[in-house]
């Protein structure tokens, strides 16, 4: 058996070298060939180039709407009317330590709203498909808090889930009922529920490996649960000590005590790009296992790539395969940001483009560069898994970073106008509380620029 000191990782990989770990992880590693893409020989660097799915009106066009955007965010921070912005920001009479106030949010000069013209603009031609509301679930107490060094008290994380339901999130996964031999971080799984299991302004599921662990969630007074199960055999085996046809029958038998009591019961779908010890997971694998979840009742999937390490390029061709035995509407994405690819493997995620809609050639050059094909490019999954100031990674998948952070996540979203309910001023107070317990910074990018910049705008 496996066991906490010999989690598997990046520094374990006993059939990859480096060389060889870096092509099964490469950004390119799922591409397909230029001649599949039919876009001549340069699509990668598809901003530069003409490309047959683009056209140089598409581009005039593109550019015409982009460029006013970019002159006012530096007219904003320049001169005047950035002077004006901070007095108005001082007279406010905000008060800046060393912590951010996130409640003192600057607004709209620093908003990730685009101006009216260019969100019209884009959203006429890209954005259209992009799904009005998205539904985010806050993972940072269970995936986040399952990976720290220091145990954190029962009291902080209670905290913890109060604050991040009041900044209106509709989902937080609170705990698990795990053997706390194999996760003591989460020992107190009892506690933290019967601690929150009033709270009726959010779903507070908990993950439950067998049917043990399902029975003392319900006890303890969870009215939500989810299994976890994996497209990788050695993940599985490191993960939950069990094969995954093992796994799958453990899980079954949860399901059907799920439905007796009738608990909704969400699955994951882990290392659904990559593994630390298999490297690449064939799609076809991680659609077998969605497909077995879904068959047993799980009302939604959430696809986790668990060490992080998918791109558009692999990302998409994984969420194909899943979408041919899974709607997408009961999908969920679930990203670590190891590589730093989250927000746009998510942005993909969201996407749903009429094949008719043709992208100009800038953005295909910023976004849409590894994509396969434009036709096939139906995703349009609204469910997105996220953790607060980037919390996370996991036990069994050393050197995986955090989920992708919550603060992230709404502010692109706030961004592209969807809506998610959550107030991001208030999400970031409960990422700097959590962030100050652990004594170090956020891992949201979001949290820390917004940080700086009214802690900029005090000095002045
Ligand atoms: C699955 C087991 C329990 C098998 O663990 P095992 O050792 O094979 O199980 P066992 O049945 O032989 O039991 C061993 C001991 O654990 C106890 N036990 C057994 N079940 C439970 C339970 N539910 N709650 C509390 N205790 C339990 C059981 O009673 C016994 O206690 P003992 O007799 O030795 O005192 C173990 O491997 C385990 O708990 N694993 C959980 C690992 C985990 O939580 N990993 C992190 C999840 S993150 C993830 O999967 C990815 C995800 C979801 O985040 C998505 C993504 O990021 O991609």
């Amino acid at each position: 058996m496996s066991s906490l000191e010999e989690p598997l990782g990046f520094d374990k990989l006993p059939s990859m070298s480096t060389i060889d770990r870096i092509q099964r992880f490469s950004a390119g590693a799922c591409r397909p060939t230029v001649d599949d893409m039919g876009m001549g020989n340069c699509w990668i660097e598809g901003r530069g180039c003409s490309t047959s799915n683009s056209s140089d009106e598409d581009y005039e066009e593109y550019k015409g709407e982009a460029f006013p955007w970019r002159r006012h965010v530096r007219d904003a921070s320049d001169g005047e009317a950035f002077n004006r912005r901070a007095k108005s920001l001082s007279k406010n009479r905000m008060k800046f330590g060393h912590v951010c106030k996130s409640r003192n949010l600057p607004d709209q000069h620093y908003s990730s709203k685009c101006t009216e013209r260019g969100t019209r603009g884009i959203t006429n031609k890209f954005l259209n498909g992009i799904p009005k509301f998205v539904k985010i679930v806050e993972v940072g107490p269970r995936d986040g808090l399952q990976n720290e060094k220091n145990i954190v008290p029962t009291s902080v994380k209670v905290e913890l889930i109060r604050r991040l339901v009041s900044s209106g999130l509709p989902v937080v996964e609170a705990t698990s009922f795990v053997s706390p031999k194999w996760v003591p971080q989460l020992a107190d799984a009892k506690d933290v529920m019967k601690a929150v299991c009033d709270i009726e302004d959010a779903r507070l599921p908990v993950l439950t490996p067998n049917v043990k662990g399902f029975e003392a969630a319900v006890a303890a007074g969870a009215k939500e649960v989810a299994i976890f199960a994996s497209a990788s055999e050695s993940f599985s085996k490191s993960n939950i000590n069990c094969s995954i046809e093992e796994s799958l029958a453990r899980y079954h038998a949860v399901c059907l005590a799920a439905k007796e009591h009738s608990v909704p019961v969400r699955g994951y779908v882990s290392c659904v790009v990559g593994c630390p010890v298999e490297g690449t997971i064939p799609p076809s694998k991680v659609a077998y296992v969605a497909k077995e979840l879904y068959d047993m009742g799980c009302f939604e999937i959430s696809l986790g790539d668990t060490i992080g390490v998918g791109t558009p390029g692999t990302v998409i061709p994984m969420l194909e395969a899943v979408m041919a035995v899974v709607p997408a509407e009961k999908l969920a994405v679930h990203f670590h940001d190891t590589y730093g690819q989250s927000l746009p493997n998510i942005l993909i995620s969201l996407q749903k483009i009429d094949s008719a809609v043709r992208i100009p050639s800038t953005l295909a050059g910023v976004v849409l560069a590894q994509i396969p094909k434009l036709s096939m490019f139906q995703m349009g999954i609204s469910t997105v898994d996220s953790s607060v100031a980037g919390l996370g990674g996991c036990p069994y998948a050393k050197g995986a970073s955090g989920n992708v952070a919550t603060e992230d996540v709404v502010y692109m979203l706030n961004g592209l106008g969807v809506k998610t309910n959550v107030d991001l001023a208030k999400l970031m107070l409960a990422g700097e509380f959590i962030s100050n317990h652990l004594g170090r910074q956020s891992g949201s990018k979001t949290a820390v620029a917004l940080c700086r910049v009214t802690a900029d705008a005090s000095k002045i």
